[in-house]
């Protein structure tokens, strides 16, 4: 009997042990078919943002359906999380980009000076607005529509007004070119100024009118240079002319009035002659005292009033002669003025050649000129010779921050200071941009670093002060020198390559080639 009740004990314990067997799986079935659910609706969701991500749920999803466990899908399961993070990370860092740059857009929209005034409140609440950071593509997406929705009420604008042109960032880039071209132009002393108003007018905000008349100024003042340079030797060519034809005009008067006066002379000569002759005839043939009295007082006369006219004549020859003399004089006068101011204007024209504008250091032609004879130098006594090639460091943000003429005023200074840390021996000028070249010789190879470091201590100690912001300029400096057969543009760029160096350790520093 025990036994019996016992078996039907078994069985129903063996019954809902089954049963629950049954709930256990149809529950982990239940489970693994919403986490499959869930993983495809993932796949959806994160479909394009990235082609790994994408494959590994597309794959994981596939393995799920072909096992009775997930737990062998663990390995990748971790992987996706590990993917999933990096696209959140990913997606945020361009969220903030784009934010980053709507708020750039919206700032120079706010520079454009025709915006109307209800739209100019829009775009103030917007750029506060902009301010706080975005946490989807969702947040952003309608930012961009509201944007181009400014442009378009601006546009409208313009176009209603039908005058004033949209400055566009491609006129910006154009204006930043064209006050760069400036910098790099040799312009005379007496037109410096007008370029500096230009170049001042090309920085910051700028209108498609003032760019354009930029451009005309510039070009004329570069005829004007040109059409100068040509009159300057017209008018010594034409001067010079002059004063030859005025030589030569003198040298044939004097010779036709000499052929005529020497016919008169002759003349005169000749009567002076026969009335002498006439005087001893008459003494000869005469008897009668009286009548001979009579005939040497008359022959006298008539001699007296010959070598009268002898002594006007050569007078009015003498008269000729001076003022043919004077004219001629006055002609080379004012002939060796002009050539006395065309060398002048050649030594200036030179002068200025070999002289940057803006920084007043010798530029690339002097530096040429200087590495020559400092070549020569080298060569005949041994010494030793440095060239160093000095760089602004992010030269490009003092112009980005503060405009394009502070970005001016910062080479001056940084130029002077250069020329100032040098001995006299020493050399400087400007290679180009924010670039320089020195050449140094005679200094031995332990001191050299220890001089270029002084350099750009000295640099670096210039108190710069930008819209009250107190800013450290530094710079970074390769140098190299001059190795038996070198030539020496191999030097410079063995200095060169070790500026890239110097660059690339991080700046403000002093790189020696060895
Ligand atoms: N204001 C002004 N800027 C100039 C002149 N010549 C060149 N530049 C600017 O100098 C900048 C040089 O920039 P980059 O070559 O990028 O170098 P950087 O910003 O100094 O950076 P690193 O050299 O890498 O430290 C550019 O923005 C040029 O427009 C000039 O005569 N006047």
């Amino acid at each position: 009997m025990a036994s019996v009740s016992q078996v039907s004990l078994l069985k129903q314990k063996l019954h809902s042990a089954k049963t629950a067997l049954a709930e256990v799986s149809e529950q982990k079935e239940q489970n693994q078919n919403s986490l499959l659910q869930f993983i495809g609706h993932l796949s959806l969701a994160c479909k394009g943002q990235s082609i790994e991500l994408d494959n590994k749920l597309a794959k994981l999803r596939h393995n799920l359906i072909g096992q009775d466990s997930f737990e062998q899908s663990l390995p990748e399961l971790v992987e996706i999380e590990h993917l999933l993070k990096n696209q959140y990370h990913h997606v945020m860092g361009q969220l903030e980009e784009g934010r980053a740059s709507l708020s750039k857009v919206i700032r120079q929209l706010q520079r454009v000076n025709s915006v109307p005034d209800k739209v100019k409140k829009e775009i103030a609440y917007f750029k506060q607005d902009l301010g706080k950071p975005f946490h989807t593509y969702w947040d952003y997406f309608p930012k961009v529509e509201r944007l181009v929705s400014f442009y378009e009420s601006i546009l409208q604008q313009q176009l209603e007004q039908g005058d004033k042109l949209e400055v566009l960032p491609k006129h910006r880039q154009l204006a930043h070119e064209l006050a760069q071209m400036i910098s790099e132009i040799e312009f005379r002393k007496d037109q410096r100024d007008q370029v500096l108003v230009i170049k001042d007018s090309l920085s910051d905000e700028i209108e498609v009118e003032t760019l354009i008349d930029a451009y005309q100024t510039i070009l004329s003042l570069l005829l004007e240079n040109i059409a100068l340079e040509k009159s300057a030797s017209q008018e010594f060519l034409f001067a010079l002319n002059d004063a030859l034809s005025a030589v030569r005009e003198v040298v044939s008067d004097s010779y036709n009035s000499n052929q005529r006066s020497y016919q008169l002379k002759k003349q005169l000569n000749r009567e002076i002659n026969s009335r002498v002759d006439n005087v001893g005839d008459a003494i000869i043939d005469i008897d009668d005292i009286n009548h001979l009295k009579s005939q040497v007082t008359e022959q006298l006369a008539s001699i007296r009033t010959a070598l009268g006219r002898k002594e006007a004549l050569e007078q009015r020859e003498q008269a000729m002669l001076r003022k043919s003399m004077e004219t001629m004089r006055d002609e080379l006068n004012e002939l060796s003025k002009e050539a006395n101011a065309y060398k002048e204007r050649l030594f200036e024209q030179q002068k200025i050649n070999l002289l940057d504008s803006l920084t007043q250091l010798p530029n690339r032609a002097a530096l040429e000129e200087r590495m020559e004879q400092e070549y020569r130098n080298y060569q005949r006594h041994k010494h030793p010779l440095w060239v160093a090639v000095a760089d602004i460091d992010h030269f490009k943000s003092i112009n980005d921050n503060f405009g394009h003429s502070t970005g001016d005023k910062t080479l001056q200074v940084i130029s002077m200071a250069l020329k100032n840390s040098l001995r006299e021996s020493e050399f400087v000028a400007r290679y180009g941009g924010e670039e320089f070249v020195l050449i140094i010789p005679d200094v031995n190879a332990s001191d050299i670093e220890h001089m270029l470091n002084r350099v750009r201590e000295k640099v670096k100690n210039i108190p710069f002060k930008f819209k009250n912001q107190r800013i450290t300029v530094t710079v970074s400096i390769g140098a190299a020198q001059i190795l038996e057969n070198e030539q020496i543009n191999e030097t410079f760029e063995r200095a060169d390559a070790a500026l890239y160096k110097a660059k690339h350790e991080s700046r403000d520093r002093v790189i020696i080639d060895n």
